[in-house]
């Protein structure tokens, strides 16, 4: 049994990787999952300069899944971009740089800085974040993503993808993949936190950013994250890929999210909770699937979701 897979022609020997915003945040961080059974790993979401993001505490972790409400804290463009190309020079492994500007025009000050840089790996160009007030998650605002999506690739020629935020509606589906297939994206990842939930303990919020507004991970999401990745599957050109992320903490979990049409499968919040040493746990068990239902590549079942007549 081989878990290996394929993004706009890159191999990776793993489909499981960390989902931005867990375990990415600096070197130390980003070395952990590099060294661990991952594939490969995606930085934290990065703007032209570093930011402190909101106030503590802005992270809860809770039985069913997470909250948080960071605000885009990251140590800026540079440093996960010079981090990334040093260790490009080491192994021939291709690696994801996540970022997101606050304005349209620093978006493609940054992506016209990695078009000219030698990175060699992918671009995840978050057009999803919830928790910076004041900006709306942008892929919710189709007109305004076919803008920026224009002007990205009059120039950009690196593989780059988008990090969604979870559609909830069939017509939004049909909607957005008609924006997406118009571009040459490698990827699609589906999907971010679910936007803006509340988590209470007692009688209290348990985040201080937005009166404990914050985006939601974990198993509460799984359902969602499951239904947009089959839904981009159906519906976007093969050549786009899709990135399942959402409500991942078994090998079931990663099974059924390829089921549904991913590529790669990212793990967040479970992550946060686990460490590192969840990816060997989440390959074996996957292993352990395939071996019983006699698949020998996640090609075998990917997209495979069976319908009832
Ligand atoms: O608050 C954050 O930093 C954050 N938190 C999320 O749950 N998704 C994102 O894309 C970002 Cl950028």
């Amino acid at each position: 049994v081989l878990l290996n897979t394929t993004i706009a022609g890159y191999e990776f020997d793993n489909c499981l990787m960390n989902a931005a915003g867990v375990c990415c945040y600096d070197h130390e961080e980003l070395t952990m999952v590099d060294q661990s059974s991952a594939g490969t790993f995606v930085t934290k979401s990065a703007t032209k300069t570093s930011r402190e993001g909101n106030p503590l505490p802005r992270y809860q972790a809770v039985p069913l899944g997470s909250i948080n409400s960071m605000g885009l804290p990251n140590l800026g463009l540079d440093y996960y971009l010079d981090y990334v190309r040093q260790l490009e020079k080491q192994t021939k492994k291709t690696y994801f740089l996540s970022m997101t500007g606050l304005s349209k025009e620093e978006t493609l000050e940054m992506l016209k800085q990695v078009e000219l840089s030698d990175f060699k790996g992918m671009v995840e160009l978050n057009l999803s974040c919830p928790n910076v007030p004041g900006k709306p998650q942008l892929a919710y605002d189709l007109p305004t993503t076919e803008n920026l999506l224009t002007e990205v690739f009059a120039f950009f020629t690196k593989p780059l993808g988008v990090k969604l935020p979870p559609y909830f509606d069939i017509a939004h589906f049909d909607a957005a993949a008609e924006v997406y297939n118009k571009f040459p994206l490698a990827f699609v990842n589906c999907v971010n936190s679910i936007g803006n939930g509340l988590i209470i303990n007692d009688e209290t919020v348990v985040i201080k950013p937005k009166n404990g507004f914050g985006g939601i991970g974990g198993d509460y999401i799984k359902p969602t994250a499951l239904a947009n990745v089959h839904a981009f599957y159906q519906r976007l050109k093969p050549s786009i890929k899709i990135i399942g992320t959402g409500g991942v903490k078994t090998g079931r979990d990663v099974f059924e999210h390829i089921l549904c049409g991913a590529s790669m499968v990212q793990v967040g919040t479970a992550l946060e909770k686990e460490g590192v040493e969840i990816f060997a746990r989440l390959s074996q068990e996957l292993t352990e699937i395939m071996q019983e239902k006699g698949y020998q590549t996640i090609e075998d079942f990917r997209g495979k979701l069976q319908y009832l007549a």
